[in-house]
């Protein structure tokens, strides 16, 4: 099924984002231009384009941490659809508690919070109870292959392999209907890699909307269903 015949849960209308470098001179880097993508329940749409194409802007873009220049990022949001580009931060805040989440390469947490509680957390956020929400991810700890003695320490001192599966844990526990995943795979070997493709493919037939940077082929090849390559980049205004 395509695009096509299902209604988009994220969709971008003529998106543009430039930068503007103020300590050069003013120089204007436009970075994407009429970006329309649009992605459906149960798709995963891995971004395509060399280094520099703008495709971690784009994620940046699309999760509101970088704001538009022009045009709308509709997202379905509890039966409405939001312009995410206009929204007032209120409402932003609240599409990321209930149904745009990220899970970013890197893992950034506050010192000193237990891992099983970093996990726990975005359930947490949605009123859940602390026991229900730390049962959960324990269950997701383990199918990530976090050893259980990890678990009561703070993640930042564990390895790029132990923190990208916390980070993973801690961004699918909450199942957002939208997710924008950022290269899932970069720190794992052969088997734990094998393991976040299932939990994203899982993920996906449970009808999440699935937006990726992914340059590991094997992953790329297993996680997409369609590929969206960035239109090429017009130089500096
Ligand atoms: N905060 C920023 N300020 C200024 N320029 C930026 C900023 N973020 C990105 N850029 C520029 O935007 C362009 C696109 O960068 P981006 O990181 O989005 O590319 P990418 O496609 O993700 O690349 P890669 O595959 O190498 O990670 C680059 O030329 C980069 O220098």
């Amino acid at each position: 099924m395509t695009q096509d015949n299902r209604e988009a849960m994220i969709e971008t209308r003529d998106l543009a984002k430039s930068f503007t470098l103020h300590v050069q001179g003013e120089v204007r880097l436009i970075v994407l231009s009429d970006i329309n993508l649009s992605v459906g329940a149960g798709e995963c749409v891995v971004l395509d384009g060399p280094s520099g194409a703008g495709k971690s802007t784009l994620m940046r873009t699309l999760y509101g941490n970088y704001r538009a220049d022009e045009g709308a990022i509709l997202v379905r949001h509890e039966g409405d659809r939001v312009d995410l580009a206009t929204a007032s931060p209120r409402l932003a805040l609240e599409l990321r508690r209930r149904t745009l989440g990220y899970i970013s390469q890197f893992l950034r947490v506050i010192p000193r919070v237990p891992t099983l509680d970093v996990v726990a957390e975005p359930l947490r956020a949605r009123g859940i109870d602390g026991q229900e929400a730390r049962e959960r991810a324990a269950e997701l700890l383990d199918r990530l292959a976090l050893p259980r003695r990890l678990w009561s320490l703070s993640p930042v001192t564990f390895s790029g392999g132990e923190q990208q599966r916390v980070n993973i844990a801690r961004g699918l526990l909450a199942a957002h209907p939208i997710l924008l995943v950022d290269e899932p795979t970069a720190s794992l070997d052969a088997a734990n890699r094998g393991i976040v493709v299932t939990l994203l493919h899982e993920a996906r037939a449970a009808g999440t909307a699935i937006v990726a940077i992914c340059h590991d082929p094997d992953a790329r090849a297993a996680l997409a269903t369609r590929y969206y390559s960035l239109p090429p980049r017009q130089l500096a205004a």
